[in-house]
């Protein structure tokens, strides 16, 4: 290296440093007033402890009953519920309102009253977790001296801040002095990575980098982005987009943390074997002419549209025309049946799903296929093809079902969706169906048996109920409807006993065992599902099943029968929960 290439790399380094420790200064110097203000900024009106809130209760109780009596309607509002309003978008000075909540049950039956503040965020998709023990980002109810935080504290193996990358005020620092390195010095991201000086790496190689996750948490000033691979650099480039995108069909988000470990790494080596990869490009030795991609020199926005394309054509969700069976790729003899000989039509009781299957070549035993190995099905995330003989063949339910019910004026006929019945394979098996796959149902019949893949759910409402807080209707349901799906984090064995602590101190518990392996648990992150309270059988008005779609175990609440809106949901959560005898009975 000549001397002025070296001095101008410690000209960097000591740049760098000097930037870094400004940051890190200026850092803490603001974060303690900041906190104390935005606490502050939160507080409680009148924090109440837990016989006082009850005291409260009661009174609004007394209130309502004799308010409900008054025939004018008029309503004294100086013994309502008071707190201040505070508007964070507005400079206005804080107002002090005064609401009425509009159903207070008496205090006795409020099981366990709420703390003072509790926070679930909210996800439309279950999300991977995997286990709690690595590190706990915080110690959960800290100001409440009831919970033995030590147990739980001792589940981990270390608290976030110790390790640097994922403490946030680490990162934020980290990500600050790289703006202004950017900014005032126009050094790039990958020379400030060289230096080796900053605690976390900023460019994505071997590990995720600071600034990619930056963008996942989407907040701050936007960074300058790490430059493209050039734009003639096809494969790169592609493989670069493929790590942006999740490669699961029916997910496809962008930074997908869920799938974050099925990455597609394209294979540009081993010569193409049509139709059973999907992205294959020839070697350069190989290369098949002028027109050929690898040939093509195609320019970053070009990228952009194919990018583009091939996300708009995998949502179509149109079922096809099923394949003719014997159209299915060859399995050689001594590599075993069909797999459905394996384990029947339906999955055996604690299956659990493996990650899609990515090999080269058929999928026999001895590819090293994750599908055979589990004697499972191939899916639409794995990369063989639709006609690879593993993968499910769907169903053929395409003639509509006429059933005779009983009514007064004499039998009346209906017409049944063939899906909605066990008379669907897919549907026995607990699989939705496969619209790759499957026959398409009948003429102007709506499968029944895709409804958490089209994912629209019923309107409903979290509130005041008789165990906590419940979930009511607000529309009319009929038999057989999804309502809602039951998402969380998808938790190991590991993190649910560690979490159980946290349902033990709440006295409310939000685990729902998947399989074997994995359960869901929607006490951090969750939807309006988490709200379903538990009644026996006999009196359960909604049910659960756990279905198979597209190779992920999904839970889907729907309808035992028709309901108005305003019906308050419930679950049989199973013998093993604790209920009264006067439930019991
Ligand atoms: C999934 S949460 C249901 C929502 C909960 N009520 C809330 O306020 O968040 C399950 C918890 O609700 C309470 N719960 C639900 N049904 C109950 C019942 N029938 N009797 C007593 N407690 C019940 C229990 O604390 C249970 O662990």
């Amino acid at each position: 290296m000549d001397a002025s290439r070296t001095s101008s790399v410690e000209q960097d380094n000591e740049v760098v440093l000097n930037l870094f420790r400004a940051a890190w200064y200026e850092y803490f110097s603001w974060e303690p007033l900041h906190c104390s203000e935005k606490i502050s900024s939160v507080r409680a009106h009148h924090i109440l402890d837990r016989d006082a809130r009850l005291a409260v209760l009661n009174a609004l109780e007394d209130d309502i009953l004799a308010n409900t009596e008054e025939s004018d309607g008029a309503r004294d509002t100086d013994t309502a519920l008071s707190f201040t309003y505070y508007d964070l978008s507005s400079s206005h000075e804080p107002e002090h309102r005064h609401i009425r909540p509009e159903v207070v049950p008496a205090a006795d039956t409020l099981s366990a009253p709420y703390p003072i503040y509790e926070s679930c965020t909210p996800i439309n998709a279950n999300i991977l977790h995997g286990d709690d023990p690595n590190y706990l980002p915080f110690i959960p109810f800290a100001d409440d001296a009831t919970f033995d935080y030590r147990d739980y504290v001792y589940d981990h193996k270390g608290l976030a801040w110790q390790e640097g990358y994922r403490d946030s005020d680490v990162l934020a620092i980290v990500l600050e002095t790289a703006r202004r390195l950017h900014r005032d010095h126009g050094i790039s991201m990958e020379a400030i990575d060289r230096t080796g000086i900053l605690p976390l790496t900023l460019c994505t190689t071997s590990v995720w980098g600071a600034i990619w996750t930056e963008k996942m948490r989407a907040s701050g000033p936007p960074l300058p982005d790490v430059s493209p691979p050039a734009a003639d650099d096809l494969k790169t480039r592609l493989q670069d987009y493929m790590t942006l995108w999740c490669p699961r069909m029916d997910c496809l988000q962008g930074h997908c943390f869920t799938h974050a470990t099925e990455q597609y790494h394209l294979d540009f080596d081993t010569p193409a074997v049509p139709g059973i990869r999907r992205f294959k490009l020839l070697s350069a030795k190989t290369s098949c002419g002028d027109d050929c991609a690898d040939e093509v020199k195609w320019s970053g926005a070009e990228i952009d549209e194919l990018k583009v394309a091939v996300i708009a054509s995998s949502f179509s969700f149109k079922r096809k025309k099923t394949k003719a069976t014997d159209s299915k790729q060859s399995i050689q003899p001594s590599d075993t049946a069909h797999p459905r000989h394996l384990y029947g039509s339906e999955q055996p009781p604690g299956f659990i799903p493996n990650k899609p299957c990515n090999h080269p070549g058929i999928c026999v035993h001895n590819s090293d296929c994750a599908c055979a190995d589990n004697a499972a099905h191939c899916s639409r995330s794995c990369a063989c093809s639709t006609l690879c003989a593993r993968r499910w063949e769907g169903c053929k339910c395409t003639v509509l079902l006429v059933k005779q019910k009983l009514h007064k004026r004499g039998p009346l006929h209906v017409t049944v969706n063939p899906c909605s019945t066990d008379l669907c394979p897919c549907r026995r098996a607990k699989r939705e169906c496969d619209p790759e796959v499957c026959a398409p149902c009948p003429k102007d019949s709506n499968c029944r048996n895709m409804q958490l893949q089209r994912g629209v759910p019923k309107l409903v409402q979290a509130k005041q109920s008789k165990h906590g807080l419940g979930l009511f209707l607000a529309e009319t349901v009929n038999a057989g409807d999804l309502i809602i799906e039951y998402v969380g984090e998808l938790i190991y064995e590991a993190t649910f006993h560690s979490r159980n602590e946290l349902s033990r101190h709440l006295r409310r518990n939000y685990v729902f065992g998947l399989n074997d392996q994995i359960s869901v648990d929607s006490i951090r992150a969750g939807n309006p599902a988490r709200f379903i309270n538990h009644a026996s059988s006999r009196r359960a008005n909604v049910e659960v099943f756990i279905l198979l779609v597209n190779g992920e175990q999904r839970i889907g609440v729907y309808a035992k029968k028709q309901m108005a809106p305003g019906t308050e949901l419930f679950l049989d959560y199973g013998p093993e929960f604790p209920i009264s005898d006067e439930e019991r009975r």
